[in-house]
Protein backbone atom coordinates (compact mmCIF):
# COMPACT_ATOMS: atom_id res chain seq x y z
CA UNK A 1 0.00 0.00 0.00
CA UNK A 2 1.41 3.48 -1.15
CA UNK A 3 0.92 6.11 1.85
CA UNK A 4 2.42 8.63 3.12
CA UNK A 5 3.76 8.58 6.79
CA UNK A 6 2.04 11.64 8.14
CA UNK A 7 3.82 12.79 11.18
CA UNK A 8 7.34 11.54 9.58
CA UNK A 9 10.25 13.74 8.50
CA UNK A 10 10.67 11.98 5.39
CA UNK A 11 6.53 12.60 4.37
CA UNK A 12 7.86 14.07 1.47
CA UNK A 13 9.57 11.03 -0.19
CA UNK A 14 8.30 8.46 -2.06
CA UNK A 15 8.48 6.21 0.78
CA UNK A 16 6.52 2.98 1.04
CA UNK A 17 4.87 1.75 4.10
CA UNK A 18 3.92 -1.89 3.55
CA UNK A 19 3.61 -5.10 6.17
CA UNK A 20 6.55 -7.64 4.93
CA UNK A 21 5.48 -10.52 3.39
CA UNK A 22 7.62 -14.26 3.17
CA UNK A 23 9.36 -14.48 1.10
CA UNK A 24 10.27 -10.56 0.92
CA UNK A 25 8.94 -9.74 -2.57
CA UNK A 26 12.00 -7.14 -2.77
CA UNK A 27 14.58 -9.21 -2.27
CA UNK A 28 16.31 -10.28 -5.50
CA UNK A 29 19.19 -12.63 -5.48
CA UNK A 30 21.21 -13.55 -8.09
CA UNK A 31 20.54 -16.58 -9.76
CA UNK A 32 22.01 -19.44 -8.43
CA UNK A 33 22.37 -23.00 -9.65
CA UNK A 34 19.23 -25.08 -8.75
CA UNK A 35 20.01 -26.76 -5.17
CA UNK A 36 19.16 -30.29 -3.74
CA UNK A 37 17.41 -27.95 -1.19
CA UNK A 38 15.15 -25.85 -2.83
CA UNK A 39 14.04 -24.83 -6.48
CA UNK A 40 15.56 -21.26 -7.72
CA UNK A 41 12.09 -19.27 -7.67
CA UNK A 42 10.93 -17.64 -10.45
CA UNK A 43 12.31 -14.14 -11.18
CA UNK A 44 10.56 -11.84 -8.59
CA UNK A 45 9.54 -8.28 -9.41
CA UNK A 46 11.45 -5.59 -9.00
CA UNK A 47 12.01 -3.37 -5.81
CA UNK A 48 9.57 -0.82 -5.75
CA UNK A 49 12.07 1.95 -4.75
CA UNK A 50 15.54 1.17 -5.47
CA UNK A 51 17.33 3.63 -2.99
CA UNK A 52 20.27 4.77 -4.58
CA UNK A 53 22.88 6.19 -2.37
CA UNK A 54 24.98 8.99 -3.29
CA UNK A 55 27.60 6.92 -1.71
CA UNK A 56 27.85 4.46 -4.71
CA UNK A 57 28.97 6.09 -7.73
CA UNK A 58 28.76 4.03 -11.38
CA UNK A 59 26.48 0.99 -11.03
CA UNK A 60 26.44 0.29 -7.10
CA UNK A 61 23.13 0.18 -5.55
CA UNK A 62 22.19 -0.08 -1.89
CA UNK A 63 18.75 -1.09 -0.92
CA UNK A 64 17.88 0.26 2.50
CA UNK A 65 15.24 -0.89 4.38
CA UNK A 66 14.17 0.26 7.97
CA UNK A 67 11.94 -1.53 10.31
CA UNK A 68 10.41 0.14 13.28
CA UNK A 69 12.83 -1.25 15.60
CA UNK A 70 15.14 -4.15 15.96
CA UNK A 71 12.54 -6.80 16.58
CA UNK A 72 11.16 -6.49 13.18
CA UNK A 73 14.37 -5.72 11.52
CA UNK A 74 15.86 -9.30 13.40
CA UNK A 75 12.76 -11.24 12.22
CA UNK A 76 13.35 -9.79 8.42
CA UNK A 77 16.96 -10.53 8.41
CA UNK A 78 16.30 -14.21 9.75
CA UNK A 79 14.07 -14.52 6.69
CA UNK A 80 16.23 -13.67 4.54
CA UNK A 81 18.50 -15.77 5.93
CA UNK A 82 16.66 -19.06 5.73
CA UNK A 83 15.57 -17.70 2.03
CA UNK A 84 18.93 -17.32 0.80
CA UNK A 85 20.11 -20.70 2.38
CA UNK A 86 17.38 -22.54 -0.09
CA UNK A 87 19.74 -21.22 -2.56
CA UNK A 88 23.09 -21.94 -2.05
CA UNK A 89 25.19 -21.63 -4.59
CA UNK A 90 28.19 -24.13 -3.58
CA UNK A 91 29.03 -27.45 -4.38
CA UNK A 92 25.90 -29.73 -3.78
CA UNK A 93 23.81 -26.53 -2.64
CA UNK A 94 26.27 -25.66 0.22
CA UNK A 95 24.92 -22.28 1.48
CA UNK A 96 28.24 -20.01 2.65
CA UNK A 97 27.45 -17.45 5.47
CA UNK A 98 29.53 -15.09 6.92
CA UNK A 99 28.71 -13.20 10.12
CA UNK A 100 29.51 -9.99 11.95
CA UNK A 101 29.94 -10.06 16.14
CA UNK A 102 28.85 -7.46 18.11
CA UNK A 103 25.19 -6.48 18.28
CA UNK A 104 24.34 -8.94 15.74
CA UNK A 105 25.09 -12.02 17.58
CA UNK A 106 22.27 -11.21 20.03
CA UNK A 107 19.34 -10.33 17.04
CA UNK A 108 20.39 -13.17 15.09
CA UNK A 109 20.54 -15.31 17.94
CA UNK A 110 17.13 -14.19 18.85
CA UNK A 111 15.65 -14.64 15.50
CA UNK A 112 16.72 -17.45 13.70
CA UNK A 113 16.07 -20.47 15.61
CA UNK A 114 12.42 -18.93 16.20
CA UNK A 115 11.73 -20.45 12.38
CA UNK A 116 13.91 -23.65 12.68
CA UNK A 117 14.78 -24.78 8.76
CA UNK A 118 17.21 -27.61 7.87
CA UNK A 119 20.94 -26.47 8.28
CA UNK A 120 23.54 -29.58 7.24
CA UNK A 121 24.14 -27.26 4.20
CA UNK A 122 25.61 -24.18 5.33
CA UNK A 123 29.08 -23.59 5.81
CA UNK A 124 29.65 -20.89 8.46
CA UNK A 125 32.32 -18.66 9.17
CA UNK A 126 33.39 -15.35 10.67
CA UNK A 127 33.64 -11.90 9.02
CA UNK A 128 36.19 -11.02 11.76
CA UNK A 129 37.27 -12.61 15.00
CA UNK A 130 39.00 -11.16 18.23
CA UNK A 131 41.76 -13.27 18.83
CA UNK A 132 40.90 -15.01 22.56
CA UNK A 133 39.92 -17.90 24.08
CA UNK A 134 36.37 -19.24 23.01
CA UNK A 135 35.52 -18.72 26.70
CA UNK A 136 36.33 -14.82 26.67
CA UNK A 137 32.79 -12.61 26.44
CA UNK A 138 34.54 -10.93 23.65
CA UNK A 139 35.16 -13.97 21.68
CA UNK A 140 32.77 -13.68 18.37
CA UNK A 141 32.55 -17.51 17.87
CA UNK A 142 32.13 -17.97 21.77
CA UNK A 143 29.46 -15.77 21.76
CA UNK A 144 27.55 -17.59 18.84
CA UNK A 145 28.43 -20.86 19.83
CA UNK A 146 26.04 -19.94 23.25
CA UNK A 147 23.51 -18.11 21.84
CA UNK A 148 23.22 -19.54 18.74
CA UNK A 149 24.79 -22.64 17.42
CA UNK A 150 23.01 -24.42 20.43
CA UNK A 151 19.81 -23.85 18.85
CA UNK A 152 20.31 -24.94 15.25
CA UNK A 153 21.77 -27.76 14.28
CA UNK A 154 24.77 -26.67 11.77
CA UNK A 155 27.63 -29.55 12.28
CA UNK A 156 30.71 -28.37 14.01
CA UNK A 157 32.82 -29.30 11.21
CA UNK A 158 30.95 -26.48 8.60
CA UNK A 159 31.72 -23.46 11.58
CA UNK A 160 35.10 -22.43 10.37
CA UNK A 161 36.96 -20.39 13.38
CA UNK A 162 39.96 -18.95 14.09
CA UNK A 163 42.74 -21.03 16.19
CA UNK A 164 43.23 -18.20 18.94
CA UNK A 165 45.81 -20.20 20.29
CA UNK A 166 48.06 -19.02 17.80
CA UNK A 167 50.34 -15.75 17.15
CA UNK A 168 47.97 -13.15 15.88
CA UNK A 169 49.35 -13.24 12.26
CA UNK A 170 49.75 -17.38 12.25
CA UNK A 171 46.11 -17.42 13.11
CA UNK A 172 45.21 -15.36 10.24
CA UNK A 173 47.34 -17.28 8.11
CA UNK A 174 45.58 -20.83 9.33
CA UNK A 175 42.07 -18.73 8.87
CA UNK A 176 42.80 -17.97 5.79
CA UNK A 177 44.05 -21.82 4.41
CA UNK A 178 40.32 -22.94 5.83
CA UNK A 179 38.68 -20.69 4.05
CA UNK A 180 40.90 -21.56 0.71
CA UNK A 181 40.19 -25.06 1.37
CA UNK A 182 36.23 -24.26 1.52
CA UNK A 183 36.38 -22.39 -1.34
CA UNK A 184 38.60 -24.75 -3.99
CA UNK A 185 39.63 -22.82 -7.49
CA UNK A 186 38.25 -19.38 -6.20
CA UNK A 187 41.39 -17.20 -5.59
CA UNK A 188 38.78 -15.20 -4.04
CA UNK A 189 35.83 -16.99 -1.86
CA UNK A 190 32.67 -15.80 -2.79
CA UNK A 191 29.84 -16.30 0.05
CA UNK A 192 26.42 -16.20 -0.40
CA UNK A 193 25.64 -13.76 2.10
CA UNK A 194 27.60 -11.66 4.52
CA UNK A 195 25.60 -10.04 7.43
CA UNK A 196 28.28 -7.30 8.63
CA UNK A 197 27.60 -4.31 11.42
CA UNK A 198 29.09 -1.41 11.78
CA UNK A 199 30.35 0.27 14.67
CA UNK A 200 29.28 4.20 15.48
CA UNK A 201 32.86 5.40 13.74
CA UNK A 202 32.23 3.52 10.61
CA UNK A 203 34.23 0.40 11.07
CA UNK A 204 33.14 -3.16 9.59
CA UNK A 205 34.41 -6.37 10.29
CA UNK A 206 37.61 -4.99 11.85
CA UNK A 207 38.37 -2.81 9.28
CA UNK A 208 38.88 0.29 10.77
CA UNK A 209 39.06 3.83 9.63
CA UNK A 210 42.54 4.88 7.88
CA UNK A 211 43.86 1.99 8.94
CA UNK A 212 46.40 0.55 6.45
CA UNK A 213 44.23 -2.37 6.01
CA UNK A 214 41.75 -0.82 3.85
CA UNK A 215 44.76 -0.62 1.07
CA UNK A 216 45.07 -4.79 1.09
CA UNK A 217 44.42 -6.03 -2.16
CA UNK A 218 46.42 -9.57 -2.07
CA UNK A 219 45.23 -11.23 1.23
CA UNK A 220 41.74 -12.66 2.06
CA UNK A 221 42.21 -12.32 5.81
CA UNK A 222 44.37 -10.19 7.41
CA UNK A 223 45.88 -9.63 11.33
CA UNK A 224 45.19 -7.07 12.91
CA UNK A 225 47.02 -5.98 16.37
CA UNK A 226 46.21 -2.54 16.68
CA UNK A 227 42.47 -2.42 16.72
CA UNK A 228 40.81 0.81 18.14
CA UNK A 229 38.21 -1.07 19.14
CA UNK A 230 39.58 -3.64 21.82
CA UNK A 231 40.91 -6.52 21.86
CA UNK A 232 43.24 -5.04 19.92
CA UNK A 233 44.40 -8.57 18.03
CA UNK A 234 41.96 -9.30 15.69
CA UNK A 235 41.23 -11.17 12.50
CA UNK A 236 39.42 -9.74 9.63
CA UNK A 237 38.56 -10.84 6.36
CA UNK A 238 39.53 -8.20 3.92
CA UNK A 239 37.62 -5.93 1.03
CA UNK A 240 38.23 -7.77 -1.35
CA UNK A 241 36.11 -10.86 0.33
CA UNK A 242 33.84 -8.35 1.33
CA UNK A 243 33.53 -7.14 -2.25
CA UNK A 244 33.28 -10.97 -3.80
CA UNK A 245 30.25 -11.67 -2.14
CA UNK A 246 26.57 -12.44 -4.16
CA UNK A 247 24.42 -10.51 -1.18
CA UNK A 248 25.93 -8.17 1.16
CA UNK A 249 23.93 -7.69 4.50
CA UNK A 250 24.55 -4.21 6.65
CA UNK A 251 22.61 -4.29 10.14
CA UNK A 252 22.62 -1.13 12.10
CA UNK A 253 20.17 -0.24 14.78
CA UNK A 254 20.29 2.34 17.35
CA UNK A 255 20.90 6.24 17.41
CA UNK A 256 24.69 5.99 18.00
CA UNK A 257 24.64 5.06 14.28
CA UNK A 258 22.45 7.58 12.57
CA UNK A 259 24.98 10.11 12.07
CA UNK A 260 27.02 7.86 10.35
CA UNK A 261 24.38 6.08 8.21
CA UNK A 262 23.71 9.42 6.77
CA UNK A 263 27.68 9.97 6.12
CA UNK A 264 27.70 6.67 4.34
CA UNK A 265 24.71 6.45 2.57
CA UNK A 266 24.51 10.18 1.64
CA UNK A 267 27.50 11.54 1.25
CA UNK A 268 30.56 11.08 -0.98
CA UNK A 269 33.82 10.89 0.59
CA UNK A 270 37.11 11.52 -0.82
CA UNK A 271 38.71 8.55 1.61
CA UNK A 272 35.09 6.65 2.25
CA UNK A 273 34.89 4.83 5.92
CA UNK A 274 35.40 1.42 6.23
CA UNK A 275 31.94 0.63 5.19
CA UNK A 276 31.26 2.59 2.74
CA UNK A 277 34.23 0.98 0.95
CA UNK A 278 31.88 -2.35 0.76
CA UNK A 279 30.21 -2.53 -2.76
CA UNK A 280 30.00 -6.10 -3.81
CA UNK A 281 31.24 -6.09 -7.54
CA UNK A 282 28.92 -8.43 -9.04
CA UNK A 283 26.31 -8.74 -5.52
CA UNK A 284 23.64 -6.73 -3.97
CA UNK A 285 24.11 -4.82 -1.26
CA UNK A 286 21.42 -4.19 1.57
CA UNK A 287 21.37 -1.89 4.90
CA UNK A 288 18.95 -2.76 7.41
CA UNK A 289 17.96 0.14 9.58
CA UNK A 290 15.97 0.76 12.76
CA UNK A 291 14.10 4.13 12.63
CA UNK A 292 16.71 5.66 15.46
CA UNK A 293 19.72 4.60 12.90
CA UNK A 294 17.96 5.74 9.74
CA UNK A 295 16.52 9.15 11.17
CA UNK A 296 19.25 11.30 9.55
CA UNK A 297 18.62 9.91 6.58
CA UNK A 298 16.71 12.13 3.68
CA UNK A 299 17.18 10.04 0.63
CA UNK A 300 14.19 7.03 -0.41
CA UNK A 301 14.03 3.63 1.73
CA UNK A 302 11.28 1.51 2.00
CA UNK A 303 9.73 1.75 5.07
CA UNK A 304 8.38 -1.81 6.76
CA UNK A 305 6.09 -2.57 9.32
CA UNK A 306 5.72 -5.39 11.92
CA UNK A 307 5.44 -8.68 10.27
O1 LIG B 1 34.05 -4.94 16.96
C1 LIG B 1 33.15 -5.20 16.19
O2 LIG B 1 32.22 -4.25 15.91
C2 LIG B 1 31.36 -4.32 14.78
C3 LIG B 1 30.13 -3.48 15.11
O3 LIG B 1 29.57 -3.95 16.32
P1 LIG B 1 28.21 -3.37 16.93
O4 LIG B 1 28.16 -3.94 18.33
O5 LIG B 1 28.31 -1.87 16.93
O6 LIG B 1 27.09 -3.86 16.08
C4 LIG B 1 31.01 -5.76 14.44
O7 LIG B 1 30.29 -5.79 13.24
C5 LIG B 1 32.30 -6.56 14.33
O8 LIG B 1 32.04 -7.88 13.92
C6 LIG B 1 32.95 -6.56 15.67
O9 LIG B 1 34.13 -7.32 15.74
Amino acid sequence: MLAPLPSSPRATLPVLFFPLPHPLPHFRPHPRPASCHAPVPAPQPASRVPARSSAMPGPGRAQVSVFPSGPELGASLAALVWQEAGRGSGPGGRFSLGLSGGSLVQLLSRELPRTPQPCSHWLLAYCDERRVPFEDPESTHGQYRAQLLSKIPIPEKQVLTINPSLPVEEAASDYSKKLKEEFPGQEIPVFDLLILGMGPDGHTASLFPDHPLLQETQKIVAAISDSPKPPPERITMTLPVLNAAHTVVFVAVGESKASIVKRILETEEENPLPAARVRPEHGKLFWFLDEAAAKELTGPVEKHSVL
